[in-house]
């Protein structure tokens, strides 16, 4: 058993999330929906920021969106960005499934274009979780940076790429795209973080 399993082990089932995870399945979509420790950090982290407005990059079957929607301010807005129109529909019945669905937008398309689009009508959010294409991932953050509160908190998912990242011989482009998101996390002076290793890693930032 892995100290991953074990932790997860501590914890009740969860039918919303199990019954997303099955959904996702059934239709053959792929299993990379956030792990479940992970999951439950992202609704803390919502409650704890006290975030009303969030923005998701990569909504999948919406399993990271009932999370972030579960721990968000009462009348609060989750607005998704999904590539893929059939994925979006999957993940608005599984959010209304689990009675989340008033709180969630979805905006389909390359999420580059979807984020001029919110810069251009001048909205802001207090709570970022980036989970889309690897290559986007250094581009993806200078637009939460932008589409900040102060106080915002910014989430990427899977930032250890399942070794690669920490592998030198691999340098393609979603590696070298993911090396540099960490080492901006890292550095950025407007930004305050930590990088948690655990599962595939996830990098944790507040814009200060
Ligand atoms: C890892 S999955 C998201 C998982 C989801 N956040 C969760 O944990 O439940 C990545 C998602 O990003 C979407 N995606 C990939 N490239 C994208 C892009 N350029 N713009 C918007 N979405 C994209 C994919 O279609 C996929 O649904």
């Amino acid at each position: 058993m892995t100290d991953e399993q074990y932790v997860d082990g501590l914890y009740s089932e969860d039918q919303d999330l199990i019954r997303t995870k099955q959904g996702i399945a059934e239709r053959g979509m792929p299993d990379i929906s956030i792990a479940d420790g992970y999951g439950r950090l992202l609704t803390m982290l919502a409650k704890m920021n006290g975030a009303k407005t969030a923005l998701e990059i990569g909504a999948l079957g919406g399993y990271s969106g009932i999370c972030i929607a579960r721990g968000l301010a009462e009348g609060g807005l989750l607005t998704s960005l999904e590539l893929k129109a059939e994925y979006a529909e999957v993940a608005k019945v599984h959010m209304t499934e689990a009675g989340l669905g008033d709180v969630v937008e979805y905006r389909i398309g390359d999420a580059r274009e979807s984020l001029v689009k919110l810069q251009e009508e001048g909205r802001k959010f207090d709570f970022f979780f980036i989970d889309a294409d690897k290559e986007g991932y250094p581009l993806y953050l200078e637009h939460a940076i932008a589409l900040s509160n102060p106080g915002a908190v910014i989430i990427g998912d899977n930032i250890l790429l399942r070794g690669r990242t920490t592998d030198p011989a691999k340098e393609g482009p979603s590696v070298k795209a993911v090396r540099s998101f960490n080492q901006q996390i890292a550095s950025d002076e407007r930004l305050m973080s930590t990088v948690l290793p655990g599962y595939d890693g996830l990098a944790i930032a507040i814009v200060k």
